[in-house]
């Protein structure tokens, strides 16, 4: 078993392809079948969380998921839980192998309740309800039953996902069970990870029933790892010198928005670019950042003009006046990678023409989007967004030639070729105003540092998160956690990934 931390580059599969992974899986005989491999994984884990909590409650659900859980209830019974096993469905209308599971269990002389009791103290609940089988809101039978487990704030184990959240979205079916761990089997799904799973799952672990992942088919979907993240990072040569760092050059800053473009720009040199330029558009826009002199300050128009930047950010702050549209179209018509965030995806957005002269860019484009963006750029709710993360961040990157960030809980990172990644660093501390900018800034510098322009999105997503992980680990946050603090931080646990201080 493995916690997600530990996991090397890990496959995501959506529901439809996990069913295809069992089903082929099912056609090879093992000694074990998968249902008896995944209630036992769980019996043990369940062993090992609360091995000094004998009293039980496992729910059992319609499906294999159920199966599961019967299994488990087995095992632990033999093991001398005092287990009480809730079924509310049809015993004749379940699938082969859980409808095996429940006469193995009556076998073993367990009972079945059809209500949860009364007048029971449980120490711990098993959630075996549903699991990637669900694809329709609760209906009021099992809504009662996930509601009174809440209720009842004991910890909780769901079976591999909480019941009654959406394992491809990560969107609970009206309601969901809100586990304190979640034991996932064969390999991880987009809904534990991106929008409110995390919210449900606990802490999350896998066990792959002892299937090898390289046995596993390709995924177009990962989860991003530190190890994967950091691949692309080596130290400076000693004779380095600041135009090997490369220059980046932000776009915005515009009335009462100089802040975002600070931030934007601040995090650019913080990352590491050997130069940063602003360009901002407030009327009185500062001639030099005090807190930070190093930045170079210039009127927008002279930023496109100078020679020998390496990246463009722009939207910081943009605003969207008709100086602001104009600005953005020099900056699309550029060659340079760019970086496009908050009022340059608004104005893309509303400008049809923009749209269309980012697709036919030659050099790499990435937007981030948070969910209100996206669904500006794709004409829909950030409610729809946010019902098919994925999906819409795929579309957004296919449409605009680009790579995109779908910012948010679990930010997705998606690719022209279909390819997608989930980052499972970052945490609510992050949901104050300007932590965006700095991730675009973060992007800038890495781009300007020679990364590719993929490994420098992955590489920004996954350290702007792990920065304000760290952070709080520290008690610096969630609550007041400032973009600035992110900065400073990110810049340390960069400098420890290329050269392994403990700084
Ligand atoms: N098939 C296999 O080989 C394996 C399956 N496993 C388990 O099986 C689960 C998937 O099993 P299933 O595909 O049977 O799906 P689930 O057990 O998740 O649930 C599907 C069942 O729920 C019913 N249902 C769906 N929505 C409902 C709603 N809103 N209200 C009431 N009933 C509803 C369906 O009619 C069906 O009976 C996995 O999540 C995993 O826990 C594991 O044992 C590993 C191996
Ligand atoms: N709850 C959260 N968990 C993880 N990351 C978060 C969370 N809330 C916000 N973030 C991250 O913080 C950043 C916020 O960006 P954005 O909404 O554009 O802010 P702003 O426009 O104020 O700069 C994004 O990278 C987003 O993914
Ligand atoms: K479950």
């Amino acid at each position: 078993m493995n916690t997600l931390s530990s996991l090397l580059p890990s496959p995501i599969y959506r529901a439809q392809e996990i069913k295809l992974i069992e089903e082929t899986l099912a056609k090879q005989p093992t000694p074990l079948g998968l249902m008896e491999k995944a209630g036992l994984a769980a019996a043990e884990f369940g062993l090992e969380l609360f091995i000094d909590k004998p009293v039980v409650l496992i729910l059992v659900g319609p499906g294999n998921n159920g199966g599961d859980a019967l299994v488990a209830a087995r095992y632990l019974k033999s093991w001398f839980y005092q287990v009480t096993v809730v079924f509310t469905g049809n015993a004749e209308k379940l699938p082969p192998d859980a409808a095996k599971s429940l006469q193995s269990w009556k076998d073993a002389g367990g009972t079945i309740h059809d209500s949860i009791p009364d007048n029971v103290q449980w120490d711990w609940v098993v959630d075996g309800l549903f699991g990637i089988g669900l694809a329709r809101d609760l209906d009021k039978r099992y809504l009662d039953l996930v509601k009174r487990v809440n209720q009842m704030q004991l910890p909780v184990l769901a079976l591999d996902i909480p019941s009654g959240l959406d394992s491809d979205s990560g969107q609970p079916f009206r309601a969901a069970i809100r586990a304190t761990h979640t034991l996932t089997f064969l390999a991880l799904k987009p809904g534990l990870l991106t929008a409110y799973g995390p919210d449900y799952c606990g802490e999350i672990h896998l066990d792959q029933l002892g299937i090898e992942p390289e046995t596993l088919p390709p995924s177009k979907g990962n989860l991003l790892t530190q190890k994967q993240v950091i691949s692309a990072l080596k130290p400076r040569p000693l004779n380095s010198h600041k135009g090997m760092l490369g220059s980046v050059g932000i776009l915005g800053g515009a009335n009462t928005m100089t802040g975002a473009a600070l931030l934007a720009g601040r995090a650019a040199l913080k990352c590491g670019a050997g130069l940063v330029y602003i360009g901002m558009l407030a009327d009185s826009a500062p001639a030099v950042d005090i807190q930070q002199p190093e930045l170079m300050l210039c009127a927008p128009e002279q930023l496109l003009e100078i020679e020998g930047i390496s990246c463009l950010v722009a939207g910081p702050g943009l605003g969207q006046s008709d100086r602001a549209l104009a600005l953005l179209q020099n900056a699309i018509s550029s060659d340079l990678p760019l970086i496009l965030d908050a009022d340059a995806l608004n104005l893309i957005a509303v400008h049809p023409d923009l749209a269309s002269q980012l697709q036919n860019r030659k050099s790499a484009s990435i937007l981030t989007p948070h969910p209100a963006e996206a669904g500006r750029l794709l004409g829909c709710s950030n409610h729809e967004i946010q019902q098919d993360r994925i999906g819409s961040a795929l579309v957004i990157a296919s449409r605009q030639n680009s790579i995109v960030v779908l910012k948010g809980a679990g930010s997705i990172c998606a690719f022209t070729d279909e390819t997608w990644y989930i980052n499972p660093t970052g945490n609510p501390g992050l949901s104050s105003a300007g932590m965006g900018d700095v991730l675009s800034g973060m992007i800038g510098a890495l781009i300007a540092q020679k990364l590719k322009p993929k490994q420098a999105t992955l590489l920004s997503v996954y350290l702007h998160g792990a920065a304000a992980d760290k952070l709080v680990s520290r008690g610096f946050g969630p609550i007041g956690l400032t973009a600035s603090e992110v900065i400073d931080e990110a810049k340390h646990l960069l400098n420890n990934w290329v050269y392994g201080k403990n700084s």
